[in-house]
């Protein structure tokens, strides 16, 4: 059987305040023991994992993330891409929202934890050579914009392919020490 790597994980958000007050209801049922929602009364979507809206952040990165950063030390590329509508939750579930005096609160996300998680390893495997770089790009408008430049405006950066590496973001900063340059 072919494996698919692409796994999708539904996650429902509890009703916020302001849905609450203005007498919103869910209209989704959760099938127990089964990664399947069912809209209304009959639209039944089954997904590879389904979170309802009591789960906390440490269930959803102990079961869509860990493994893919099991797999990422053993050498393989991991992405995660969040896709909802305004509002259902991206930010809360990757962890944008977050500062560091809020570390090891419960509520951080999919972020910072993979951070985390990623310089607790590189300690436990003190005869490996790490190298560890970010970027950091939003798409906002159809631009691509670099987070971590310090210009103040900020130019949008073109997509370019490379024969040799691909697709990539040209210009775009790569915070990296100096022993990985
Ligand atoms: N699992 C959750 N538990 C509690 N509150 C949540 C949860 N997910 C989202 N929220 C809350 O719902 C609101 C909307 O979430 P969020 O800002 O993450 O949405 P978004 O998808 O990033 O929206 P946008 O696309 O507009 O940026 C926020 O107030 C957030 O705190």
């Amino acid at each position: 059987m072919e494996v698919i790597p692409v796994r999708v994980a539904l996650r429902c958000r509890p009703l916020v305040p302001k849905e609450i007050n203005e007498g919103c209801q869910s209209c989704l049922t959760f099938v127990p023991g089964e990664p399947q929602v069912i809209v209304g009364t009959e639209k039944a979507f089954t997904y590879d994992y389904v979170f309802e809206p009591t789960a906390e952040q440490e269930e959803v990165f102990s079961t869509v993330i860990s493994p893919l950063l099991r797999g990422l030390f053993k050498g393989y590329h991991a992405t995660v891409l969040a896709y909802g509508q305004t509002g259902s939750g991206k930010t809360y579930s990757m962890g944008g929202a977050y500062t560091s005096a809020q570390e090891s609160d419960p509520s951080v996300g999919v972020i910072p934890r993979v951070i985390r998680r990623i310089f607790e390893e590189r300690e436990k495997k003190a005869d490996s050579e790490f190298c560890l770089a970010v970027s950091y790009l939003e798409i906002y408008n159809e631009d691509i914009l670099d987070l971590l430049s310090s210009s103040k405006d900020r130019s949008a950066l073109s997509i370019r392919e490379d024969p040799k590496e691909g697709i990539k973001v040209s210009e775009v900063q790569c915070e990296k020490p100096v022993s990985c340059l």
